[in-house]
């Protein structure tokens, strides 16, 4: 509950003013419904009763009906009014919430990071926060409508009617309902969390699908991965067919309930004006305000079916939200000293590094000086330390001993952006953001030219592949899917050269390509950038032979 307050407060925060409107509106909404119903009643009962004494033709008819007429459209202007507003502050509050979640996400340790599944994360960070627009519009909003108009209610009743009349429907309607709606809250909470579990399962099992479909053709498993996502649909629906089943029933008790509550409050106002302490106007008062509170408790339901959902999306929303002063990047302080133009490019000392859950550390004492213009290449078995000296070089992980500098300044005094401006990594892996080639390189450098791609794409043995694909900008597929591999690889490249870093970190650059082009390409970088330091983790000759200096890694 502490997180469904917490998710409440920023809302709060950020949409006070219309919040504060919004729920305003919908107490005024319904308190015009409660006027409207007891007015109603009142005066048809007093007008009949006044016909019947006789004295009809001195009976006031028109402000009663005006009256009337102004609480029915009041009350369809104030709901417009209530909607517009209510609904508004919270879509504005969510995406407040879904860009400071993002930002969580991005700010989280590059090794938490990278364990991330892609479609996963954004699957459940989009779930989670439309979990949450029930929080304020079937939850808080509702549950201060209640609570503002019984506690308004009663001493109005009393006033007009009768103590004992006020009381029983103030209590009748507070306990009676209250409990049907902590059982409804309690018996949804399990199917409400299993459905959405269902829901996110379906759902990642059938992007696991669409994306591994060759796989699964290839090894036969096809049948079953889709058995498992109708699986995981059918218990999806199995629990949401428990929530409605369940919420069906909430309404029918509800409806019981104030059944009982309004018939015991007619009954009762027959008793009073009997022993003649109310009149029969007043008695229709009682019982019709009765109906219209009926009106507070029923949107109350479906809050209350979907708790469990609730909870759990905001327990996993909050762990998630950044501090407040948070920022998007790893704070680095902003200092940007010159760079020392003697001292090498790249100089790593005494570095110790073990990854999160290792029981050795994969690097004691590792050492490595870089000067400018040097292409130096780690060797040695897979597994061997390899990227992890790529990804502290880059910055991405921090070592647990030793210090690292970049043109002789420790590389966490560095800001993000300097940082980022000196050095560039190619990781084995790369993502190739863009609808086309060019679209795809301009991700390192949103001023290129035309004239600066088609250059690069040369240097990196594209040309052809770009010309038959009908140029820089026609369109390719998502990360590059109908390129081949190595094509793909080059693509990643020459985005990388783009930069013009002092120091390139390229993790197995040629991998995916022939011999000859491998040697073109590793001699087109030396002479794109001549002054660049490179570090390359390679297991291929080609790569080894182009390198000035070999570190072999143990
Ligand atoms: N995120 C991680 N968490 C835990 N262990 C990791 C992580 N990343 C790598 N390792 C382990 O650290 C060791 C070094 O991995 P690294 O990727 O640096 O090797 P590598 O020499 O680059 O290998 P390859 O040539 O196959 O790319 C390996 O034993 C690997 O299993």
């Amino acid at each position: 509950m502490r997180d469904i307050l917490q998710i409440l407060r920023l809302t709060w925060r950020a949409q006070r003013g219309p919040l504060i409107r919004g729920t305003a509106l919908a107490v005024i909404v319904v308190a015009m419904g409660v006027a409207l119903l007891g007015l109603a009643g009142w005066f048809i009962t007093a007008a009949a009763a006044a016909g019947l004494a006789g004295i009809g033709i001195a009976f006031n008819v028109f402000q009663p009906s005006a009256s009337v007429r102004f609480l029915a459209l009041g009350r369809t202007a104030a709901r417009y009014g209530e909607r517009l507003l209510t609904h508004d502050a919270t879509l504005k509050a969510l995406t407040d919430i879904r860009v400071a979640l993002l930002r969580g996400v991005l700010a989280l340790p590059f090794q938490t990071l990278s364990r991330l599944r892609g479609a996963e994360t954004m699957n459940r960070l989009v779930a989670d926060v439309d979990a949450l627009d029930g929080v304020v519009l079937r939850l808080f909003i509702p549950a201060v409508t209640g609570v503002t108009l019984y506690v308004a209610a009663f001493p109005l009743l009393w006033w007009l009617t009768d103590l004992t009349l006020a009381l029983w429907i103030l209590a009748s309607f507070t306990l009676g309902c209250g409990m049907v709606l902590v059982w409804a809250g309690r018996h949804a909470l399990a199917p409400s969390r299993r459905a959405e579990k269902a829901l996110q399962a379906f759902r990642i099992r059938l992007i696991d699908l669409l994306r591994a479909r060759d796989d699964l053709v290839v090894y036969g498993r096809l049948p079953e991965q889709t058995e498992a996502v109708q699986l995981a649909e059918a218990r999806m629906r199995e629990n949401l067919g428990a929530i409605d089943r369940l919420e069906r029933r909430a309404g029918l008790a509800l409806s019981l309930t104030t059944t009982l509550a309004t018939g015991t409050a007619l009954a009762l106002g027959g008793v009073l004006v009997a022993r003649g302490a109310i009149t029969p106007a007043q008695a229709a008062l009682g019982f019709f305000v009765a109906l219209a509170l009926s009106e507070t408790v029923q949107p109350l339901r479906r809050g209350l079916a979907d708790l469990g959902r609730m909870l759990d999306a905001a327990r996993r929303v909050t762990r998630l939200l950044p501090d407040e002063a948070a920022v998007g990047v790893p704070a680095r302080p902003a200092s940007a000293s010159a760079p020392e133009a003697a001292s090498p490019a790249l100089e790593m000392t005494d570095i110790a590094y073990r990854h999160p859950g290792a029981e050795a550390p994969v690097l004691q004492g590792f050492s490595l000086t870089l000067a400018p213009g040097a292409c130096v290449a780690l060797t040695g078995a897979s597994g061997s330390g390899k990227s992890t000296v790529l990804a502290l070089a880059a910055g991405l992980i921090q070592p647990e001993a030793g210090t690292i500098r970049l043109a002789g300044r420790p590389i966490d005094e560095l800001s993000e952006t300097r940082l980022r401006a000196e050095m560039t990594y190619l990781p084995q892996r790369s993502m190739l953001l863009g609808q086309s080639f060019f679209d795809m390189l301009a991700l390192a450098d949103p001023d290129l030219d035309e004239r600066e791609a088609l250059d690069l794409l040369e240097a990196v043995a594209l040309s052809a592949t770009v010309a038959a694909r009908g140029g820089l900008h026609a369109a390719l597929k998502e990360n590059g899917a109908g390129l081949s591999g190595g094509e793909q690889r080059r693509l990643a490249l020459a985005r990388a050269l783009l930069r013009r870093p002092r120091l390139l970190l390229l993790d197995e650059p040629t991998e995916g390509l022939d011999r000859p082009t491998a040697t073109r390409v590793l001699g087109a970088i030396r002479e794109i950038l001549p002054e660049t330091a490179i570090l390359t983790a390679s297991h291929r000759k080609a790569e080894r032979d182009w390198a000035d200096r070999l570190i072999a890694m143990t």
